[in-house]
C-alpha cells in the first residue's frame, strides 16, 4: 500500500469544526495519513471563540523539525498562524525541510468575528509565506485585506487574483462563500487562465470550518499527486456535501459533516 502523508500547520478548535480537527478529519476521509503542527489553542464552540492561546515560536519550530526530519509530508496546509513570528518560523522551516505542495489558507477572522491573525502579521504573510504557496485560498474578506482592493464584482476578484499571483503564489483560488449571491463562485487563477467553479448556495448556519476543510482537502489530493484543478474539484465536492449533510449540533454556527463525502460514495 502506498501511504500519502499530509500535514496541517494550524490552530486547535476545541469544538472540532475548524482548525487542526477539521483538517485531520478531512485527511482521514480522503485517505491521507494526517500529521499536525499546532500553532495555537483556541477555546471555541459553535457560539464563537472564547479564548486564543498561541504557542511559542520554539514550540512550533520543534514540531516542524520532528515532522520534517522523519515523516516528510507529501503536502501541507497552513491555517491559523496568529503572529508574524510564527509565520516567519513556519516559512523558514518549510524551506529548510524542503516541503512541497504547500496550500496556504490565510486565516484571519473566524466567522463569529474573533481575530485569529494579528494585523501586524499580514505583511509577513505576504512577504514570507504566500510566495511559497502552490495554491493560496483566501475568502473574499481575506483577499481584500491582502490586496487592499474592494471586491464587489467578478472583475474586482480577477484583479485581486492577479495581485496575489504577483506576490508569488503559483495558483490562487478566491472562494465565494462570503459573497451575497445565489450561486457560490470560486475563482481560480494560475497566472494565465481564470476558471470559475460555480454551485448553488446552501442556506444553512452550519458552515463553521468550511475554509479549513476545503484547504485540507486540496492538500490531501495534492499529496496523492493530483493536479491543482482536479484537487480543487475534489475539495469543492467534499466541502459541498459536508455543508449539505450537516450535523446540526451545538446552538450556534455548527460544523460541517466530514463523513458525508465517503458516506455518499458508499451508497452509490
Ligand atoms: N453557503 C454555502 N453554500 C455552498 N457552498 C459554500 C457555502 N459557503 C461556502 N461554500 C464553499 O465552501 C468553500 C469555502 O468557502 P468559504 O466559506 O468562502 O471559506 P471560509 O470558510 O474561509 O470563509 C468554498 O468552496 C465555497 O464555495
Ligand atoms: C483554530 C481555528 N482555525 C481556523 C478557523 C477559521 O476557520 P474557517 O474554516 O475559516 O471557518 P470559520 O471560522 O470562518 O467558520 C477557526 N475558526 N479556528
Amino acid at each position: 500500500m502506498t501511504v500519502v502523508k499530509a500535514l496541517t500547520i494550524a490552530g486547535s478548535d476545541s469544538g472540532g469544526g475548524a482548525g487542526i480537527q477539521a483538517d485531520l478529519k478531512t485527511f482521514q476521509e480522503l485517505k491521507a495519513y494526517g500529521m499536525s503542527v499546532l500553532t495555537a489553542v483556541t477555546a471555541q464552540n459553535t457560539l464563537g471563540v472564547q479564548g486564543v492561546y498561541p504557542l511559542t515560536v520554539s514550540q512550533v519550530e520543534e514540531q516542524l523539525d520532528s515532522v520534517g526530519e522523519d515523516l516528510k509530508p507529501d503536502a501541507l496546509k497552513t491555517g491559523m498562524l496568529f503572529s508574524a513570528e510564527i509565520i516567519e518560523a513556519v516559512a523558514k522551516k518549510i524551506q529548510q525541510h524542503d516541503m512541497n505542495n504547500v496550500v496556504v489558507d490565510p486565516v484571519m477572522i473566524a466567522k463569529g468575528g474573533a481575530k485569529l491573525l494579528q494585523d501586524e502579521a499580514i505583511d509577513t504573510m505576504k512577504k514570507d509565506l504566500i510566495p511559497l504557496a502552490t495554491i493560496v485560498t483566501p475568502n473574499i474578506p481575506e483577499a481584500e485585506v491582502i490586496t487592499g482592493l474592494t471586491l464587489n464584482t467578478l472583475k474586482d476578484r480577477k484583479e485581486a487574483a492577479k495581485c496575489l499571483y504577483q506576490l508569488g503564489a503559483q495558483n490562487i483560488i478566491i472562494k465565494g462563500g462570503h459573497a451575497e449571491e445565489e450561486e457560490v463562485v470560486d475563482l481560480i487563477y494560475d497566472g494565465e487562465t481564470f476558471t470559475q467553479l460555480i454551485n448553488e448556495r446552501r442556506y444553512t448556519a452550519n458552515t463553521h470550518g468550511t475554509g479549513c476543510t476545503f484547504a485540507a482537502a486540496i492538500a490531501a489530493e495534492l499529496a496523492k499527486g493530483v493536479n491543482v484543478i482536479d484537487a480543487v474539484r475534489v475539495a469543492r465536492e467534499f466541502t459541498q456535501v459536508a455543508i449539505e449533510d450537516d450535523l446540526n449540533i451545538g446552538s450556534g454556527q455548527g460544523p460541517t459533516n466530514h463523513w458525508a463525502y465517503q458516506s455518499r460514495r458508499e451508497k452509490v
